[in-house]
């Protein structure tokens, strides 16, 4: 549980962050939002998220793009079944390829591409996207999931300005592992936004 709960979504908030560096233009906009909505005065938590609509399309365009198990979990069929045509003996093993069901041009326009944008005002179907599996052996911390990546981006979005370490693009090679980990370790230039130093001396 501990394993399933806390690598997942630490490679989660580093595939994020890596993308948000990639693309300034949505990180500016990640923060321009969470100043509007909680403002400079405090440190956001869990009861903002719900309206801070962008900073989740860019945790769903995330999980798309680098969903941390790319093919789930393998289930078994425990009677014979016909899965797309196919029949299936049962006790056979499936592999679901989420990662390739997320970059399918057939489902999703521009697949490769990292645009929060897409999930604008839009309900996306639960067979589209499914970084968490879905019916009865689907991931039960989702919600927790969604929660302490959304607070953990956010509250980093919020107190720190975020640099590349040098001019070139941060590197998206997946490395190998269970959990699509990066290739490369996300190595990264930071430094806090005067609002840190305020409510710190505030709370102190
Ligand atoms: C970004 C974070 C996470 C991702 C992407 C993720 C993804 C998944 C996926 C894809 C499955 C298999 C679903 C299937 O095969 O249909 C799964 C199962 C599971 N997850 Fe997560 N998970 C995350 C976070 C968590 C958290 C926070 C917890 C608990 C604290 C958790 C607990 C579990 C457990 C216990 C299972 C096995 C469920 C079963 O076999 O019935 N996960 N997760």
């Amino acid at each position: 549980m501990l394993n399933a709960g806390t690598e997942t979504s630490s490679v989660t908030i580093e595939w994020a962050m890596s993308l948000l560096l990639n693309h300034p233009e949505v990180l500016e906009k990640a923060r321009n939002e969470i100043d509007n909505h909680v403002g400079k005065d405090r440190l956001m938590d869990e009861a903002d998220l719900p309206k801070l609509k962008y900073l989740q399309s860019i945790i769903s365009e995330t999980l798309r793009l680098f969903p941390a198990a790319p093919l789930l979990v393998p289930h078994e069929s425990s009677d014979d079944c016909k899965v797309a045509g196919f029949h299936i003996p049962r006790g056979t093993m499936l592999l679901v390829n989420a990662w390739s069901i997320h970059r399918d041009p057939l489902l999703w326009e521009d697949p490769e591409s990292f645009k929060p944008e897409r999930f604008d005002g839009v309900e996306v179907e639960s067979w589209k996207l499914l970084p968490f599996g879905m019916g009865r052996r689907a991931c039960p911390g989702s919600g927790l999931a969604q929660r302490v990546v959304g607070l953990a981006l956010g509250t980093m979005i919020q107190c720190f300005e975020w640099k590349r370490v040098g001019e070139e693009e941060v590197d998206l090679t997946e490395g190998k592992g269970l959990t699509m980990p990066k290739a490369e370790p996300l190595m990264v230039r930071c430094k806090a936004r005067d609002m840190v130093h305020k409510v710190l001396s505030e709370t102190s």
